[in-house]
């Protein structure tokens, strides 16, 4: 690197900074303006906000790291950057190209072996707006600006990896697989990363299909999603939902597990059955006859009318709430001979006055709410653990805050809103939303009425549209972002599902996602070594075989980018006892082995800078909590009282040192 490269390469980093400046202050101008303007029409203002707000976001997250790299080919030469930037004035000639553009695939994927045209790569190293210096690599796997990454000491949130995926890694990344794809790879490999930014690049790549639907990233626990969450908006994305398993039906958000003996209970497909006999057990008979009274007999309402009626209901082939009305109907059908026997008369018109007053009869209501009720699958769960579960034959399932929400509880709920159907209740909010939009509108129309009276020749916007026109496209524009909306609404579907840690889950969760994800458009991301719930996967082919058919695909990453050697050989053996045909994947650094001793303080371990975690089978940190997460420091305490698949997570957590205490 000479004086003169290095200014040469200063200036164009701060050109492209000043670009940066101008398309910012340009799209934050033009927001403003949007924001102030009251002419425009109310909905036009706020496509018109988000989109923009949206591109200011884009470019404020570009500020780290503009631009990081450059390969030169015959071709020319492309800065490869976080946001692509164009020169407006001549042609959009790319000034900056964005890493997840074709043009700047090279810079990631080649290689001595096969240069794919690329005479030089050269890695910028910048201080805030600042270039410091840069190197040039000889297109090797392990370059210097790799092990300069996985040097630096890591802080609370994951960073973002662009400019050093490796070419196995952006393979994946890239990959042009429309349905499941696996990704599975020991501690370290990167598959986190690798899944984020692959969403990164699939919302560049389809971008259309992408933002009206989101994308929804499932990982195990608060603290992971925390760790991630940082990763895309770094990149420029939004539009995406993070949650955790106990997140994924609308309404509740819980951690509570659930003992392994009920986990494995509920998260079996058995459970599937289990919900369903909840909801049979809902369509009642009556133990006593219920008497009903007409104006001029009482019918006893019998446990074989209702039986009767019962079958005709449970035919319909409608969900238990949406049957409730023909099992009413069916109800005062099977009423009225009994009726007109007790009456003793008959005359034409007998029988459809008694079935009028049957069906507004309020016995007959009170009695269908009785034994055939309306059902949220929160009542259904409740009542079900309250006390259903002992005459079902499920007495395990009994707790005495039957409302105190499991993990495991989620998807027997989202299956139970599944078999009951909507209560009514939104369709009541719904209609009333709608009523108040209406209103508004006809408030909007008016005013642009009075407002452009005098114009007499002017085609007005009143003469176009009306109240109602106007009401449902105020109601296409939610104000919401895209991730609240998504997130409030259980029957929302995305366009893209990332599921991190997915060996944890159960085959109910799977239903769960599949739902969220019909087009089946998914990342899953595991390591079965590392799977510590008794209902998670053994087998790919068994989860994703009911889920995706054929329609599934698998990577392996097989480089450690965390974890120093010197600790995966002594993780190898947690490893060898989960299962003795794993291999360890290769790790990028040497290291040190881990330091073992007894009776010590873990505190006393705390490294002056860097991040540091004690993980204990009860805690601090519970291996369960460490899923997913690295810290520069680790102390493990007492290895020997956790189970295998817990010692191995909690052993490759370590980016630097690693201290196995004993108590
Ligand atoms: N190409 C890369 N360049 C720089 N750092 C990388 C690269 N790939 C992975 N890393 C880093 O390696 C570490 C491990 O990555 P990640 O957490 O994605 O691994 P993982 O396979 O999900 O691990 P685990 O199975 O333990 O959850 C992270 O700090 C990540 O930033």
């Amino acid at each position: 690197m000479t004086t003169g490269e290095l200014s040469v390469e200063r200036a164009r980093i701060a050109f492209l900074h000043d670009r940066l400046d101008r398309e910012r202050a340009a799209a934050q101008a033009a927001l403003d303006a949007a924001l102030r303007d009251g002419h425009e029409p109310r909905w036009h203002r706020e496509v018109a906000v988000r989109t923009l707000s949206e591109q200011v976001s884009r470019l404020k997250v570009a500020d780290g790291g503009l631009c990081f790299g450059r390969i030169d080919t015959a071709d020319g030469r492309v800065y490869v950057g976080r946001v692509g930037l164009f020169d407006t004035e001549h042609d959009y000639e790319p000034l900056l190209t964005d890493w997840r553009a074709p043009a700047a695939r090279p810079f990631y994927t080649a290689t001595a072996a096969n240069p794919e045209g690329v005479t030089l790569r050269r890695h910028f190293h910048t201080r805030g707006r600042r270039l410091e210096s840069f190197h040039d690599d000889e297109l090797q796997l392990t370059s210097k600006a790799l092990l300069a990454a996985l040097e630096a000491p890591r802080s609370k949130t994951m960073r973002d990896i662009v400019s050093t995926i490796q070419a196995e890694q952006d393979e994946v990344i890239r990959l042009p697989h429309r349905g499941v794809l696996v990704i599975e790879g020991g501690p370290g490999t990167g598959k986190t990363a690798v899944a984020l930014h692959r969403v990164a690049y699939l919302l560049y790549a389809q971008r259309e299909r992408l933002s009206r639907h989101g994308v929804l990233v499932v990982g195990p626990n608060p603290g992971f999603l925390r760790y991630i969450g940082e990763v895309l908006p770094s990149l420029g994305e939004t539009d995406v939902v993070f949650a955790t398993p106990g997140e994924l039906f609308p309404g509740v958000r819980t951690d509570r597990e659930d003992t392994p003996e009920l986990q494995s209970l509920k998260g079996g497909l058995a459970a599937v059955d289990l919900v369903r006999e909840a909801v049979a057990d809902r369509q009642e008979l009556p133990v006593d006859p219920i008497p009903v009274e007409l104006e001029d007999v009482t019918v006893p309402l019998t446990a074989e009318i209702a039986a009767a009626a019962r079958d005709r209901a449970r035919q319909a082939g409608l969900r238990h709430n949406e049957a409730q009305p023909v099992f009413h109907r069916a109800l005062v059908d099977a009423l009225v001979a009994p009726a007109l026997e007790l009456i003793g008369e008959d005359w034409p018109e007998l029988a459809a006055d008694v079935r009028r007053e049957l069906s507004g009869n309020a016995d007959v209501r009170a009695a269908v709410a009785e034994l055939w009720p309306v059902l949220t699958p929160r009542t259904l769960l409740a009542d079900l653990y309250a006390g259903r579960c002992f005459a079902l034959g499920y007495p395990e399932l009994h707790r005495d805050d039957p409302r105190a929400w499991t993990v495991s509880d989620v998807p027997l709920l989202d299956e139970a809103a599944e078999l009951l159907g909507t209560t009514g209740e939104a369709e009541r909010r719904a209609e009333e939303e709608r009523r108040r939009a209406v209103e508004y509108a006809q408030g909007v129309l008016h005013v642009i009425d009075t407002d452009q009276a005098m114009y007499e020749e002017e085609l007005r916007a009143v003469d176009l549209v009306d109240a109602e026109w106007l009401a449902d496209r105020h109601t296409a524009v939610d104000h919401r972002v895209l991730a609240e909306r998504a997130a409030a609404d259980r029957e929302w579907t995305y366009g893209h599902v990332v599921v991190d840690e997915a060996q944890e889950l159960s085959p109910m969760d799977w239903r769960v996602l599949a739902r969220r994800s019909p087009n089946r458009s998914m990342t899953v991301v595991g390591d079965l070594a590392q799977r510590q719930a008794e209902a998670g996967a053994r087998d790919w082919a068994a989860v994703l075989g009911p889920l995706a058919r054929d329609r599934w695909a698998y990577r392996r990453l097989t480089v450690n980018y965390r974890t120093p050697a010197g600790i995966m050989a002594y993780a190898a053996a947690a490893l060898a006892e989960v299962d003795p045909t794993a291999v360890v994947p290769t790790s990028v650094r040497q290291g040190e082995p881990p330091l073992e001793v007894t009776g010590a303080d873990p505190e006393s371990f705390r490294p002056a800078t860097g991040t540091f975690a004690v993980i204990g089978p009860h805690g601090p940190l519970t291996p369960r909590a460490a899923k997913g997460l690295e810290f520069d420091t680790v102390v493990v305490v007492d290895p020997e009282r956790m189970t295998p698949a817990e010692r191995y997570v909690a052993l490759t957590r370590a980016t630097r040192r690693l201290v196995v205490l004993r108590t």
